[in-house]
């Protein structure tokens, strides 16, 4: 209870910007995170603070020039210390040249909390081999699977997972499959799949309906999946894949169902949606019901649609194989497997590594818990060899310049980088992009690079989150998965399954609910054997997440905020009035605290400029205040919103103070009444961390859970418990 009166916490109780100053050390506040809260009060020291004469910085760009006229009248709200604090020796004086108006931006290096020497522990990461030196040749496939794999898909070799679970999936067993992310799982369920209603006799026909059933958790997940389907499908074809996952009209999705579908792609929440209101839909025939991310279609709230398709399929299908499918197997898996999987073989690549144990697939003890690999074996996660993780501890003033560096160190001043940044709300990933899009990659300038180690494409900037329309969805995805570089902004919409080749950074700007989510998002790089590299970025309070990764061994490195930072020198944009052609080193730290002040400042210009933007910031704040607010209790000693300093908050979204009646409850009132109903499967411990998942991810509003829409029918339903399987 006490971490929800945390969330009820009202912004005017918070103690005001500065008050860790000034509290003696002595009357720290005992409750969560005390540790933390005492590195508050410690100030963070730039090197050779306060030698630098004071300056002026002039904006150099024409768009920053225009920006700097914005109305300047600061957001008066819980911000500001009572006395405002001494001008700082790294303050600047941005002026507009034509109105002579000035900014008075505040010191983004001032009075922040110490950055924590950051312990690493070092831990042996879990690994697991990708490839083995084994051929599709070998396993018996029909010589048209073979040569579509090869030739079609350009495959030879099997991964780990493939050469263990295509057996074991040939021979009619069910299946728990638990492997790396970007290891190959979705052939491991398609290449057997295939392989059996190729051999149906009599021939299978359209008209015959669902022969396979596989449920995925988003709509990009689901349509490349139905790609990958549709390629194996090359040869064969007289079988008919097809793709239900919402944002498309239910007419269209019923006639393609009426024509004919034998392989159904779906997002839970819109099968559930057909089950209920599509007469021609029927699963007398389903003989592979395959559940991929299994353990997310249950994070995410599909699990009464699950219930529910469960049902409909136990009811009429006679005979049938069942496969679950995750990089990580979570505890709510194993209620899953217990109704979903009959005496199913257990895969976990995991234990090839070290040769301790047995290679071989092994036959799961029997249902639920004992299905799953033991539970210290599932407190690890296998990461790819070759995905080097790093963290960076940043104070919440200067987050969002540090973001922006490390988009142009590695985006703008790097050859081909590809880059994901996960945030934990729609609204953020809207402001950000609209920042970024107009202060970042308009007007790109040489930096004084010669051409050839310019990049190829200018900065590009997109965005993907469920509250997008269905097209754009599509569109923007498909344009990532074929571009070389550029720069996704999204939330864990993008998380699971997908295959985006050639990401080389993975950038976590709010850090992850929970583990798996973490593993999820790193897994969107280093695919299939290959480089990649993630960045975590973290406030001082929150660097305890350091030793929580290590207890579950994950190894990470530390990248420092100066040398993040001191890319900007490299960019002319941010010369200030000091004049673009002399040559800076990136080593002087107070030409680098300057370059971040004019950044910061262009930032703060853009969102005051008008009305709108400034609510589009105020929303974005709320949004993630509000998502902070919903860790789990076992994560709230690390992230407790009572830990967040709201003006260094606000100022890392470009606001000069935090708004007045900022609402630090983790769901607004009206909301609160949605989530009585509790799930099926997961009646226990379920509540307060389901719906924070949800909201954290915003998956509510943009995928198809279905279930909040769901409504029961009258008289005997689907929806219940489900029925035992067979
Ligand atoms: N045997 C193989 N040889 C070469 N490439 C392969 C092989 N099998 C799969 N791939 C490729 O590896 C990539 C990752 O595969 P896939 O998306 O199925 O991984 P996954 O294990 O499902 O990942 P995640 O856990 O993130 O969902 C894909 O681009 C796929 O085409």
């Amino acid at each position: 209870m006490a971490a929800e009166e945390g969330l009820l916490l009202n912004v005017s109780s918070l103690p005001a910007p500065g008050f860790a100053r000034r509290r003696r050390a002595s009357q720290a506040p005992r409750g969560p995170g005390t540790q933390q809260r005492k590195a508050l009060k410690r100030k963070f020291q730039w090197p050779e603070e306060g030698t630098q004469p004071k300056q002026k910085a002039r904006l150099s760009s024409p768009q920053a020039k225009k920006l700097a006229t914005g109305p300047l009248r600061p957001i008066k709200g819980l911000g500001p210390p009572k006395s405002p604090p001494k001008k700082s020796l790294t303050e600047c004086k941005v002026s507009n040249a034509s109105s002579r108006t000035s900014v008075k931006t505040s010191s983004l290096f001032r009075n922040n909390p110490e950055i924590p020497d950051v312990q690493r522990p070092s831990v042996e990461q879990v690994q697991e081999r990708v490839f083995t030196s084994d051929s599709f040749d070998q396993l018996g496939l029909h010589p048209h699977l073979t040569s579509t794999i090869t030739s079609v898909l350009g495959m030879s070799c099997m991964t780990s997972v493939q050469k263990q679970t295509i057996p074991v999936l040939m021979q009619g067993k069910d299946a728990l499959v638990r492997s790396q992310t970007g290891s190959g799982k979705t052939l491991a369920y398609g290449i057997p799949l295939i392989q059996s209603l190729q051999n149906m006799e009599p021939k299978i026909k359209r008209s015959d309906g669902l022969y396979a059933v596989i449920l995925v958790p988003t709509r990009e997940l689901a349509l490349q999946s139905f790609q990958t389907i549709q390629k194996l499908l090359k040869p064969f074809t007289w079988i008919v894949p097809g793709v239900l996952m919402g944002g498309e009209k239910k007419k269209s999705e019923k006639a393609r169902l009426r024509k004919g579908i034998n392989i159904l792609i779906a997002t839970p929440g819109r099968l559930v949606d057909h089950i209920k209101s599509t007469q021609c839909l029927h699963f007398h025939q389903v003989q592979w019901l395959i559940l991929d991310e299994a353990d997310r279609i249950l994070d995410q709230g599909f699990e009464k649609a699950v219930t529910a398709i469960l049902n409909a399929v136990n009811t009429n299908s006679e005979k049938r194989q069942n496969v679950l499918l995750s990089a990580t197997l979570t505890d709510g898996v194993a209620r899953l497997a217990d109704i979903s999987l009959h005496d199913p073989v257990c895969i976990s690549v995991v234990e090839e590594v070290g040769g301790s144990s047995s290679p071989k697939a092994r036959a799961c003890l029997s249902q639920a818990d004992r299905a799953l690999p033991a539970s210290a074996e599932r407190d690890t996660f296998a990461v790819p060899e070759k995905l080097q993780q790093n963290i960076t501890v940043v104070p919440s003033k200067l987050r969002l310049v540090t973001l922006a560096a490390f988009i142009l160190g590695k985006c703008k001043f790097e050859k081909c980088n590809k880059m994901m940044i996960f945030f934990s709300s729609c609204e953020q990933v809207e402001f950000h992009h609209t920042l970024f899009q107009t202060v970042l990659a308009e007007g790109l300038e040489t930096g004084g690079l010669e051409p050839s180690l310019l990049p190829p494409l200018p900065l590009v900037f997109q965005r993907l989150h469920g509250d997008m329309k269905q097209e754009e969805r599509t569109t923007i995805f498909q344009d990532f998965l074929q571009s070389k570089t550029g720069v996704l902004l999204c939330t864990d919409v993008a998380a699971r399954g997908l295959d985006l080749p050639e990401v080389t950074w993975i950038v976590q700007y709010n850090p992850p609910a929970s583990l798996a989510e973490y593993v999820h998002r790193i897994g969107r790089t280093a695919r299939i054997g290959s480089q990649g590299n993630s960045l975590l970025i973290l406030a001082p309070s929150e660097a305890e997440y350091v030793n929580l990764l290590a207890s579950h061994k994950i190894n990470v490195s530390e990248l420092k905020m100066e040398s993040i930072l001191s890319c900007l020198v490299k960019d002319n944009r941010f010369v200030g009035n000091r004049g673009g052609n002399k040559k800076f080193h990136s080593t002087d730290p107070q030409e680098v605290r300057r370059r971040a002040t004019v950044l910061q400042t262009q930032f703060e210009n853009f969102v005051h400029s008008n009305m709108e933007t400034v609510q589009q910031a105020k929303k974005a704040l709320q949004s993630f205040i509000r998502s902070y607010a919903t860790y789990p209790a076992s994560l709230k000693h690390i992230f407790h919103v009572r830990l967040l300093h709201l003006g260094h908050v606000a100022k890392s979204f470009g606001l000069r103070d935090a708004p007045k009646n900022l609402s630090t409850r983790a769901v607004p009132k009206k909301r609160k009444n949605q989530r009585q109903k509790r799930p099926d499967l997961l009646r226990k411990n379920w509540g307060h961390r389901r719906l924070a998942e949800v909201l954290r991810s915003e998956y509510s509003s943009g995928l198809d859970s279905g279930t909040s829409q769901v409504k029961r029918k009258k008289g005997p339903s689907n929806l219940g418990n489900p029925k035992p399987l067979r």
